[in-house]
């Protein structure tokens, strides 16, 4: 199976949107759709959702709208600077506002709290709080965050790679989710490659990025 770096998948993704004209947020729908596709609606009603402010929590508030929509029970939780959320997040967390949505910021032990009960109660939560951007060593609130996940979630999908996991080592920066399932978008990333202990299941789901973005990227290396 064909693997490619996160920064592959970043160029892949610009020439999608930069050279061929597909709105970002267009991508954004087509992976919360995606991801949709793969939960049992049938068996879960209550999820608990963890967004970061990058574009990975984008894809997961677009779901938190889709899941809404079909009346499931959501616990909504952003953890990051708001001030600093990019502008697919800011587009669904604008939306899902509109839709009298709340959501808790998470800040402190509070949220750290609030979240703890939404993991134990919740029948999947969803990691939405990085993906490829992952930059450098996950501390502090967000190193707690995960841990609280992880310990007391019943199951865990996460939104292309399991958030902490470097995404072309498959060594966590720190910590990572343990996820129940992968839903990861457009093509198999290098550190999501047999390393199911932190991956769980990986589906790979197509969000519209057209073959000639592909080949123009793996064409540069
Ligand atoms: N690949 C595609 O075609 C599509 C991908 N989508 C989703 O977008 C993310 C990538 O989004 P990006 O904004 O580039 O980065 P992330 O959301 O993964 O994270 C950036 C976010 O996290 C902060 N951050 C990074 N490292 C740390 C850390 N150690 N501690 C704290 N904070 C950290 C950073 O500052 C940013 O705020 C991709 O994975 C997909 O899920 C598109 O939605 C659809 C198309
Ligand atoms: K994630």
């Amino acid at each position: 199976m064909l693997t490619i770096s996160c920064s592959q998948m970043k160029a892949m993704d610009s020439y999608a949107i930069n050279n061929i004209g597909i709105p970002s947020i267009v991508l954004m729908e087509n992976a919360a759709l995606k991801v949709l596709k793969n939960i049992d609606l049938k068996n879960k009603n209550y999820f608990t959702i963890v967004c970061g402010v990058g574009n990975n929590g984008g894809d997961g508030l677009a779901l938190a709208r889709h899941l809404a929509l079909i009346n499931k029970k959501i616990d909504l939780f952003i953890i990051g600077n708001l001030d600093k959320g990019t502008k697919d997040f800011n587009i669904n967390l604008n939306i899902l506002k509109n839709m009298d949505t709340n959501f808790t910021h998470i800040k402190n032990d509070g949220g750290l709290e609030k979240l703890k009960e939404a993991a134990k109660n919740g029948d999947l939560t969803i990691d939405s709080i990085f993906g490829i951007g992952l930059t450098r060593k996950v501390q502090d609130l967000f190193y707690k965050t995960i841990e609280i996940i992880n310990y007391y979630s019943k199951e865990i999908l996460s939104i292309d790679i399991p958030s902490g996991l470097d995404g072309d080592t498959g060594v966590p920066l720190g910590i990572s989710v343990k996820a129940n399932k992968t839903i990861t978008f457009h093509l198999m990333k290098k550190g999501l490659a047999n390393n199911i202990y932190y991956t769980g299941d990986v589906v790979v789901e197509d969000i519209g990025i057209p073959n000639k973005a592909t080949e123009a990227v793996l064409k540069m290396d």
